[in-house]
């Protein structure tokens, strides 16, 4: 990559980390060398979905429970033959590609790209206050409302509408499947989650020479109802589980889908929606793109069963709050915030 278009966290970053050597640990953050914790590679459930489409009840109905049983027990699961065409991707890599080549200065200045909302590009983490709360990336966080409402025509907007509509379709499915699971058969998602309510990242992990100690992308549950995520060979995407960080180790045959926030809201805690990370590697430059399955603004999450342990609260507001967060801490709290007590 272009040294133009690489965003300046070398600058930024050397100054925390002074700071915090400086300041004899006095930063706040009561665990700086995160990185550097327990980690176990463990082969995470793979879902053959095509079973979903078979006509053999007893098939279907077992694979779908197994998408329940991996939303309970991992909030995690990878999917292969999921119908999303290798065309789709390709072309996807290609768009990534060319928006992450442009120059630093053009990617962060306002309305660079199409109609992006002004906040869609972000580096680093501009709240952290230590070097736990750092993120050793840039991103391109896109609200589809931005790309499938305008009639701007370019490579971009067309590859990106043409994912949108494929993986919209995955994602009501297995949405779907977990309501049913759980007793539900409702229009949540049919109403609320539109192909213009979700997002759409694209994360971008250059090589970092502090590997051991900068996250790449700083420990996180999704917001979403669910996240289909497609990672490149590298790896470094890690999950909490039982107190470990886990390594997931990249399969380029699968989608990964992440249980997020108001899946774990709306079903009471049954589907988990765990934390995750990403660790930065010394030489590669790494690569993700996340489909963010989310509801209008407006909608409210009230939990599908009685007693709730969430109050309900509405999407908007949900986001608010941990926009709120990230500024005024560095680190977003989520659904604790919530919490009946
Ligand atoms: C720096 C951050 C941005 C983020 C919250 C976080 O503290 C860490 C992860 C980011 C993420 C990833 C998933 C969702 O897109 C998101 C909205 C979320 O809940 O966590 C974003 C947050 C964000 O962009 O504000
Ligand atoms: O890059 C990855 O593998 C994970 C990205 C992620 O967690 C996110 O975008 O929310
Ligand atoms: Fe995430």
């Amino acid at each position: 990559m272009d040294s133009d278009s690489n965003p300046p966290l070398h600058e930024a970053y050397e100054m925390l980390l002074n700071k915090t050597r400086n300041s004899n640990e006095q930063s706040g953050c009561d665990d700086d060398k995160v990185v550097v914790v327990v980690v176990e590679d463990t082969e995470l459930a793979v879902i053959n979905v095509r079973h979903l489409a078979e006509s053999d009840e007893v098939r279907r109905e077992k694979c779908k429970s197994e998408i329940a049983k991996a939303s309970e027990e991992w909030g995690f699961f990878q999917i292969v033959n999921h119908g999303i065409s290798n065309d789709v991707f390709s072309g996807l890599r290609v768009e990534r590609e060319k928006i992450f080549q442009q120059t630093f200065e053009k990617k962060s200045k306002e309305n660079t790209f199409f109609n992006f909302s002004a906040d869609s590009y972000s580096w680093g983490a501009p709240s952290a206050t230590c070097i736990r709360q750092l993120s050793w990336s840039e991103a391109f966080h896109i609200p589809l409302t931005d790309i499938l409402g305008s009639s701007e025509s370019n490579t971009f907007s067309s590859t990106i509408k043409e994912f949108a509509t494929e993986v919209s379709t995955l994602a009501k499915t297995l949405a779907d499947i977990l309501a049913e699971k759980m007793g539900q058969k409702c229009s949540l998602f049919e109403e609320n989650c539109l192909p213009s309510s979700c997002y759409f990242r694209l994360n971008r992990y250059p090589p970092c020479p502090l590997a051991s100690e900068i996250h790449g992308l700083q420990p996180h549950t999704d917001s979403s109802f669910l996240t289909i995520l497609h990672q490149d060979e590298v790896g470094g995407l890690q999950i909490m589980k039982d107190g470990k960080w886990i390594a997931v180790k990249p399969n380029p045959d699968a989608l990964l889908i992440i249980i997020g926030d108001l899946f774990q809201a709306w079903s009471n805690g049954v589907y988990k929606s765990l934390q995750h990370r990403v660790v930065t590697n010394p030489r590669l430059e790494r690569f993700s793109m996340a489909y963010f399955f989310c509801p209008s603004n407006d909608t409210v999450i009230r939990s599908c069963t009685e007693k709730s342990e969430y109050r309900n609260f509405s999407f908007g507001e949900y986001m608010q709050e941990v926009r709120d967060d990230v500024q005024k801490l560095g680190y977003k709290i989520g659904l604790p915030k919530f919490l009946i007590r």
